[in-house]
């Protein structure tokens, strides 16, 4: 005997690109523009179309994909990630009687508006790819409790921020045993391409569809994203790190402390090793943690750091 335990399907990878235009008042329309890799997956009750072959039940993920196109040209929301994706999640639990549950993965991509140097002032429709780093959000939707019940869970964040520090990064004081060949350094290459996500209290209380736009005003998803990063950016840069995980809990305390819908911060950090070249064949000192001047980048291994700190009640 076999049992279906549990089944989730949908579209991934769909490629959203939307324009929304405003005139500016002096006559020039002015373009916003976003660009999302949207996953949507669905739950319910779908069992019989993996056990029994029965199709009846099964939303196609094609029909997936088009309601993700259709509603990025809609949704008032769309410019924001996280009120986009709840408008999304709830189109699909409030159209399909025995869909429950519906999860929705957004990946955005880089486009930042172009200062002309010439004026110094944002061009109205123009952008450039300033970075691979993307913001994330995945959002659970969950009707279980019926259609005019329906919760949201949001957890948010970023990957791909490539940082690198040539200072202000020490390692020592560590286990020293048999297996130990790691030399104790006050001043080393601290490298880390950043994945960090962070979970939200939303506000109690059914999600409704009019209830989505007050969310960005409540719970302050845009402006968490930004201080999220920059703080992500400054604690990097100016903290006299003694390892990746004292630099990584204080990034992550920093940002419950000034994100007050922040529930918890999660943070997977490579340590992408920088290792001093030997050129002693050449009577040149590049050994030692104050000579070091010369390094090879290691592509792996790499250390992999993690860790979530969770606000105290
Ligand atoms: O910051 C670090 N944490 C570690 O746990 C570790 N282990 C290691 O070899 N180098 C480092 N660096």
């Amino acid at each position: 005997m076999a049992t279906l335990t549990a089944a989730r399907y949908g579209k991934d990878k769909v490629r959203i690109f939307r324009v929304v235009r405003s005139p500016n008042g002096d006559g020039q329309v002015w373009n916003d523009v976003v660009e999302y890799n949207v996953r949507a997956l669905l739950e319910g009750d779908i069992a019989t179309s993996y056990t029994q072959a029965d199709n009846s039940v099964v939303v196609a993920t094609d029909s997936s994909e088009s309601c993700a196109t259709v509603l990025s040209g809609t949704s008032p929301h769309v410019l924001h990630p996280e009120l986009f994706a709840l408008d999304l999640g709830l189109h699909f639990v409030k159209t399909y009687p025995h869909i429950h549950k519906a999860f929705i993965d957004i990946e955005q991509l880089k486009w930042t508006r172009i200062i002309v140097s010439k004026d110094g002032k944002p061009h109205k429709h123009s952008f450039t790819r300033d970075g691979e780093e993307k913001r994330l959000t995945s959002v659970e939707i969950d009707a279980t409790k019926g259609k005019g019940a329906v919760t949201a869970k949001v957890t948010s964040g970023l990957s791909g921020l490539l940082v690198l520090k040539s200072g202000g990064s020490a390692f020592e004081g560590f286990v020293r045993d048999e297996w130990t060949t790691l030399a104790e350094v006050n001043d080393r290459i601290f490298s880390t391409e950043v994945e960090l996500s962070y979970t939200f209290a939303l506000p109690a209380g059914a999600l409704t569809a009019e209830g989505i736009a007050a969310l960005q005003e409540k719970v302050a998803f845009d402006k968490t994203a930004e201080s999220a990063k920059q703080i992500t950016l400054d604690v990097f840069a100016t903290d006299e790190s003694a390892s990746v995980q004292a630099t990584m809990f204080k990034m992550s305390s920093e940002i419950i402390a000034a994100n007050p819908t922040v529930e918890s911060v999660s943070y997977k950090l490579p340590n992408k090793h920088y290792i001093p070249v030997d050129l002693g064949f050449k009577g040149l000192s590049n050994l030692k943690p104050a000579d070091a001047e010369v390094f090879c980048p290691v592509a792996a291994p790499s250390g992999l750091i993690t860790a979530t700190v969770s606000r105290t009640h």
